[in-house]
């Protein structure tokens, strides 16, 4: 027999995406590299709306079985939309388009400067990235071993409301906050409901976590400030002071999109809880916490400064985590692939 290869010949026959795996904090992300078209629109909002009315079968194919998975999640990189911005993404998931997302932040930061795409001297550097969200300023840093540390100061973050009550059915009361950190989250304490946050009751918390968003859907109305499509509950946040490490101030366990379950701490999610917790009163501006995810990832969170947000009262905060390329692929999608648009099991 001779080598197993595709050959260019065979290739031909394919639509083919390429894409660099990677983890955050045990949360996964493929960054397509090609294989789009380019997308057109003066904003991310605009980009957004585009790949959501067009280019839908391409999420399919890359975030759906049989290449991926319920709780696979994406980033397509555009050119940027803002004087001096180093990039746009979108970010993709089982269910459609988010706003922003802090894991996929950290996992590009790292990459572009690792592969090379922006150089990263001695000194860190400022990378500037268009999200939907509004612009978010990345940080590399070049650590002492040679490897590649990355941060980003989010959008503005704030307090949506506080002590909120929602009858869930198959549950009973739930209390719980709302917290932007460029998407709405409903922040429910998984302690009081005796929720345990391990993966052994993964179903269970991403049952509860849809129940609960529906439920605050129907409830409570959310309008963005600014921008009427950033308008939407993304997702539960089960948060538990039953914590793995002693240094840890809590455990989160994100359910988005379509009954999601985020690996990681959740970036968007640790500064929607920063938020929060100022808004308590609870800690104090600059204090970094640690946040540790349902797998035992970790993510740092700590509000910068404080400011007003059209009308509200918001935070910048600073999160950190660790990512880690965990692979290159080319997919293929033949014209008589009897799955074109992919399927779901979970
Ligand atoms: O880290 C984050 O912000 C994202 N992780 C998956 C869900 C959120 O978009």
């Amino acid at each position: 027999m001779g080598p197993l290869t595709l050959n260019s010949e065979l290739l031909s026959q394919f639509r083919q995406f390429t894409c660099i795996d990677a983890h955050t904090e045990g949360e996964p992300l493929r960054i397509i590299t090609s294989g789009y078209p380019d997308i057109p629109g003066d904003t991310m909002l605009a980009k957004r709306r585009y790949v959501k009315e067009k280019l839908d079968d391409c999420r399919r194919v890359l975030m759906y079985e049989p290449r991926g998975h319920a709780d696979m999640y994406g980033a397509l990189l555009t050119g940027p939309v803002t004087p001096g911005a180093d990039f746009g993404v979108l970010f993709l998931h089982n269910e459609g388009y988010s706003s922003m997302c802090g894991h996929a932040v950290l996992a590009l930061t790292k990459i572009v400067c690792e592969t090379g795409a922006l150089p990263l001297g001695a000194e860190p550097r400022e990378i500037r990235i268009d999200a939907p969200a509004g612009l978010i300023r990345a940080q590399a840093v070049r650590n002492a071993d040679g490897s590649v540390g990355a941060s980003f100061l989010n959008v503005p973050s704030w307090a949506e409301a506080l002590d909120l009550c929602v009858g869930v059915p198959g549950i009973g009361q739930v209390n719980f906050d709302i917290g932007f950190g460029g998407a709405y989250y409903a922040y429910v304490d998984a302690d009081e409901l005796d929720l345990d946050c391990s993966p052994d009751n993964s179903a269970r918390l991403i049952d509860w976590g849809r129940r609960i968003k529906q439920a605050v859907m129907g409830s409570f109305d959310l309008a963005h400030p600014l921008e009427p499509d950033l308008g939407f509950l993304y997702g539960t946040i089960f948060y538990s002071s039953r914590v793995s490490d002693g240094n840890n101030h809590s455990r989160h366990v994100c359910i988005f999109a379509d009954g999601e379950l985020d690996r990681s701490p959740t970036g968007t999610g640790v500064a929607g809880r920063i938020a929060l917790l100022r808004a308590r009163g609870e800690v104090a501006l600059g204090e970094t916490l640690h946040i540790e995810s349902i797998v035992g990832g970790c993510m740092g969170v700590s509000a910068t400064d404080s400011c007003d947000f059209y009308g509200k009262q918001a935070v910048i905060p600073r999160v950190s985590g660790r990512a880690f390329i965990t692979g290159e692929h080319r997919f293929l999608l033949h014209p008589d692939d009897i799955f074109p648009r992919g399927f779901l099991l979970r």
